[in-house]
């Protein structure tokens, strides 16, 4: 393509040219495959997605432009999110009542590269066959493009294995949440009687997440990842959430396994949500690994083992719990329907509950929502204790 004026390269030598958009410059990143087809702005700012470039399979992104109740993270950090996204179709006007930016100009102040003009199918069928590549994306206007610099770029990236990310996009001062979720007329429900104080431990937390605790009756202190179970304990929590996060959950579990741990022993009422999730299976006993072609989408369907009921949820994960691991009195609560993999835990006798998947949706279906109310359940029955 002489007119190109972006790329991806892929660390096997593959490259695909297109048209740039958003950000100039070269970024790396894994490359996964995304099946949402709305929500795109969610899912680019969601910061369990830093150091990845995200590969929309959904053919036109871009069409209903940005505006900032859509963002997801809670904090400038979390800036460090996606670093590229790729789309089939060239980015069109904003066409929705929303909307106070265009995407492609949304996606330059952010500093993400975009890529549209690429067979993405093909690209998708790669990753479902050979799994999540290690890529490099650049935008360059000029056309200029020095394809061999991106291949090795790809190659020596050192890759998701062994990152603790987290570290990375989580907010370093604590903060109060009582807003709640957000409705097309009036905006913000809040929060005035909470029922609940729950503590959230930040490793990238998303908006929707305390938004749904508030609407379960939650007031949520927000806490970075690195404060310690006595500093927790001390604010007197009702229960405990372990956000959703990017990187490797067992590196981030080195950092704070300590903590994840006395937290377990305490006898609180625990949410373990996607990162959460996992680094609460590490505690108990159980190990992670890296997915091949991982999960990301808001059409998966997920089996409550609990109740039996089939949900439609969105998922963005690349590790998982090895259910093969799990220590007596640990239970598998929810499972993948798409492939047999672990989407939950309890622990027998405890109010601990985690999720792989997101019950926040943000995007995706809402069928998880009663997620929060369970929660809120248990931390009803052990006041009462
Ligand atoms: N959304 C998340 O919390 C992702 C968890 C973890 N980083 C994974 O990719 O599996």
């Amino acid at each position: 393509m002489d007119s190109a004026t972006g790329a991806l390269a892929l660390e096997d030598g593959t490259i695909f040219a297109g048209f740039g958009a958003g950000a100039t410059g070269i970024k790396v990143g894994e490359l996964c495959f995304n099946t949402a087809i709305t929500g795109y702005q969610e899912i680019l700012t969601d910061p369990s997605y830093a150091s990845q470039i995200i590969l929309f399979t959904f053919p036109h992104i871009g069409n209903v432009g940005a505006n900032a109740d859509d963002q997801e993270e809670s904090t400038a950090a979390a800036a460090d999110a996606a670093r590229g996204a790729i789309f089939r179709e060239p980015i069109t006007a904003p066409s929705n009542w929303r909307a106070t930016d265009d995407f492609g100009g949304w996606l330059a102040k952010r500093g993400i590269i975009g890529l549209s003009g690429v067979d993405t199918r093909a690209l998708t069928k790669r990753i479902r066959e050979k799994g999540m590549p290690k890529a490099a994306i650049c935008h360059k206007p000029d056309g200029n493009i020095d394809f061999a610099a991106l291949v090795e770029l790809a190659k020596s990236w050192e890759g998701l294995d062994g990152a603790d990310l987290a570290d990375v996009v989580d907010q370093d001062a604590a903060y109060e949440n009582t807003d709640g979720l957000w409705k097309p007329q009036t905006g913000h429900d809040k929060l005035s009687n909470a029922e609940f104080h729950v503590v959230v431990v930040d490793f990238g937390v998303k908006k929707n997440i305390l938004r749904n605790l508030a609407n379960a009756g939650a007031r949520a202190t927000v806490v970075n990842g690195d404060a310690t179970a006595e500093q927790i304990l001390a604010l007197k929590p009702d229960g405990v959430v372990f956000s959703n996060g990017p990187g490797d959950p067992a590196a981030t579990y080195e950092r704070s396994g300590t903590m994840i741990r006395a937290i377990v022993a305490s006898g609180l009422p625990i949410l373990g949500i996607c990162l959460g999730h996992q680094l609460l299976g590490l505690a108990l006993g159980a190990k992670t690994k890296k997915m091949a072609q991982g999960h990301h989408g808001a059409n998966h369907p997920v089996k409550d083992l609990t109740t039996g009921k089939v949900e439609i949820v969105s998922m963005n994960h690349g590790f998982t719990v090895d259910p093969e691991t799990l220590p007596a009195g640990v239970e598998e609560s929810h499972r993948s329907l798409f492939d047999g993999t672990n989407s939950g835990l309890s622990v027998t006798g405890k109010p601990i509950i985690s999720v792989q998947h997101h019950p926040e949706a943000s995007p995706g279906p809402q069928d998880s929502f009663y997620l929060f109310d369970r929660f809120a359940g248990l931390m009803r029955g052990h006041r009462g204790k």
